[in-house]
């Protein structure tokens, strides 16, 4: 059953997944309501007849008169005005209530929806393996994740609008069935062939969905480079040239949109007019063919003309459903592609603390390029290691699969002698610190950036201090009007690159990590900088593992081990004296850097 729904509704089975039961909830409030209102509808002849003629009602071929008679018989009611008018207010109550539970369902599960959708997304985000997250659209992911959540929660209120209205229709039609049947499939007929008619603007419509979905894509993509790139941009006037992008980008964007919106008009201007037709040529047919007097239908006509109304709603929630279409489809692509990329780490030992990392013949390949080529060295705890070699050598690659960041292909990773896939992987990086190139600034205060929002006690309060003066940002910090509350701006816009790169260090050294990389940690700082948090840093040797990518041999010279890299492999090794004795590259590179 579940297979079936899943293979042949699959809009409504997407839709399920988040709202559950709660989606037949709506349904089935909606229905009831449908019928109350129906059979309140229903009541109106009879209550004429009742006022007319007394109780004299449910003669031949007045079925709905002898159902009432019955019914009021059973509950031992006399059938006069007063209890028909009574049962009328208590059937349009009901209905009001049920419509009460049918509106309040809708806004449940639109909200239930849009979050589930959106916590969905956001922990496929956060679970993507890091790899694949590099090679991502980030038009694509940053456009699911805010806008298109919402369109998608609009378009399923309209799917199951949609639904509802067709539910409404069936249930209508089925009690003018009753009342003429002849009448009821001329009307079901017509309604019918009115569809075929909207069908060729429902085609076109998708289309467009789709498109505009991909040029949203587009769009957002080039808005994401251009908020990263500004400051290139701005400085060499290009900003004209990716602007015009933007602006080909929002042109199509719009057409699209355009079009979309003149497809809706069309359908809106032709419903009235069609609907009128259809009424027209049923009441002719009926009247010239079945020669039936037209009083004799005129509460079918009451039920019709709602019908008619639901057939309207019906087909402007549908085309508005397929204007969603190309975000539905890209939602559910997008969910499968996260799942498809989710970084799977199956370990579950707890680490209570790293004694060594060992690699052994590691390898790592970028699709078909080796980039990490036999890799085996050892780290103990406490130590302080460095990679050297030149631009492209595999130097950040390999630190990021020591960190973890991406997995290895070959080879074995240990940690305390037993592999690294045993433990929890969280563990792990919970003892990790890591500086990359380009610092990490939130658009926060400092305090939150150092301490990552920790809460302001006195004693967190301390140990930022601490950690502020170990990474030389005492002065700056003092110099500073708000001091520790000072904002940041995006990216850290309003404080240099150096600075920068000094909070970031605070920041790992806040949080008591077992082992420190850092890559490149101290290149955007000025001498006098780098030699004070050199300091800071060397102060740390011997308490912390240190593993360091440095361009600056300065900062390593006191590396218990250094290894150079050449093409993805490690050519040399040794201390900093040892080195320069076996490597000439390294010998030549201590010349040209004055030591
Ligand atoms: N995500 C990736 N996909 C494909 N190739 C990559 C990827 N990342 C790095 N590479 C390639 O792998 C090689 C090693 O890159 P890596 O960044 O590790 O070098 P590096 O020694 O740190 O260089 P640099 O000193 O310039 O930072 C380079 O040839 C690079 O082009």
């Amino acid at each position: 059953m579940k297979a079936f729904f899943k293979e042949n509704f699959k809009t409504l089975y997407f839709f399920y997944q988040y709202l559950g039961y709660r989606m037949f909830l709506l349904l089935f409030f909606s229905f009831l309501m449908v019928l109350m209102d129906s059979v309140g509808l229903a009541m109106f002849l009879p209550l004429l007849q009742v006022a007319d003629e007394g109780a004299a009602i449910g003669k031949e071929n007045d079925k709905v008169g002898y159902y009432i008679s019955q019914l009021f018989d059973m509950l031992h009611l006399d059938l006069n005005v007063y209890t028909m008018l009574v049962l009328i207010v208590i059937l349009f109550s009901a209905k009001a209530l049920f419509a009460y539970y049918a509106s309040k369902y809708s806004v449940i599960n639109q909200q239930l929806f849009a979050k589930g959708l959106r916590l969905r997304l956001a922990d496929g985000l956060r679970d993507m393996a890091y790899k694949d997250f590099v090679t991502a659209d980030i038009g694509r992911t940053q456009n699911s994740l805010i806008g298109e959540a919402w369109q998608v929660v609009n378009a399923c209120s309209l799917y199951l609008s949609a639904i509802k209205n067709g539910m409404f229709i069936l249930v209508y039609l089925g009690f003018a069935f009753f009342f003429d049947w002849k009448f009821s499939i001329l009307v079901a007929l017509g309604g019918g062939l009115s569809n075929l008619f909207y069908k060729r603007y429902y085609t076109k419509t998708e289309k467009l969905s789709r498109n505009i979905t991909q040029n949203n894509h587009r769009y957002s993509g080039i808005v994401v480079e251009v908020v990263n790139h500004y400051k290139y941009l701005k400085a060499t006037g290009r900003n004209y040239l990716f602007f015009n992008r933007l602006k080909d980008e929002l042109d199509r964007l719009i057409k699209n949109n355009i079009d979309v919106g003149i497809l809706g008009a069309r359908l809106s201007a032709v419903r009235e007019p069609m609907t009128i037709l259809v009424i027209c040529v049923v009441i002719m047919v009926h009247t010239a063919i079945f020669q039936s007097p037209l009083s004799a239908i005129m509460i079918i006509l009451l039920l019709f003309y709602r019908i008619m109304q639901k057939v309207m709603d019906i087909q402007t929630c549908w085309n508005s459903y397929l204007s969603g279409v190309g975000t539905i489809e890209n939602m559910q692509d997008f969910q499968s592609y996260l799942d498809q990329h989710r970084e799977v780490y199956s370990g579950i030992q707890p680490l209570q603390r790293i004694d060594s990392i060992e690699l052994k013949n590691i390898q790592l390949f970028y699709q078909n390029y080796k980039a990490l080529n036999n890799i085996s060295l050892h780290i103990e705890k406490n130590q302080s290691i460095a990679f050297v070699g030149e631009s492209g050598s595999g130097k950040t690659s390999l630190i990021n699969l020591i960190s973890t960041l991406i997995p290895f292909d070959e080879g074995a990773f240990l940690v305390n002698g037993k592999g690294i896939e045993l433990f929890s992987n969280v563990e792990y990086k919970s003892k990790i610190g890591y500086i990359a190139q380009e610092p990490t600034i939130f658009n926060a205060d400092i305090f939150d950036n150092v301490t990552f929002w920790a809460e302001r006690t006195d004693e967190n309060l301390q140990k930022f201090e601490e950690v502020i003066e170990m990474s030389s940002m005492k002065n700056f910090l003092e110099s500073l009007a708000e001091k520790e509350k000072t904002l940041l701006g995006n990216n850290g816009i309003n404080i240099s690159g150096g600075q920068k790169q000094r909070i970031s260090i605070a920041r790992e050294l806040y949080r008591d990590v077992e082992v420190l990389i850092m890559d490149e940690a101290t290149s955007a700082l000025d001498s006098a900088t780098e030699h004070l948090v050199k300091e800071s840093i060397e102060s740390l040797k011997g308490k912390v593992t240190i593993i360091s990518i440095a361009h600056r041999l300065s900062t390593i010279q006191h590396a218990d081990r250094i290894y150079l890299m050449e093409q993805g492999g490690i050519v040399a090794e040794g201390d900093f004296e040892e080195l320069k004795q076996k490597s000439t590259y390294f010998r030549n590179l201590t010349v040209l850097q004055g030591m």
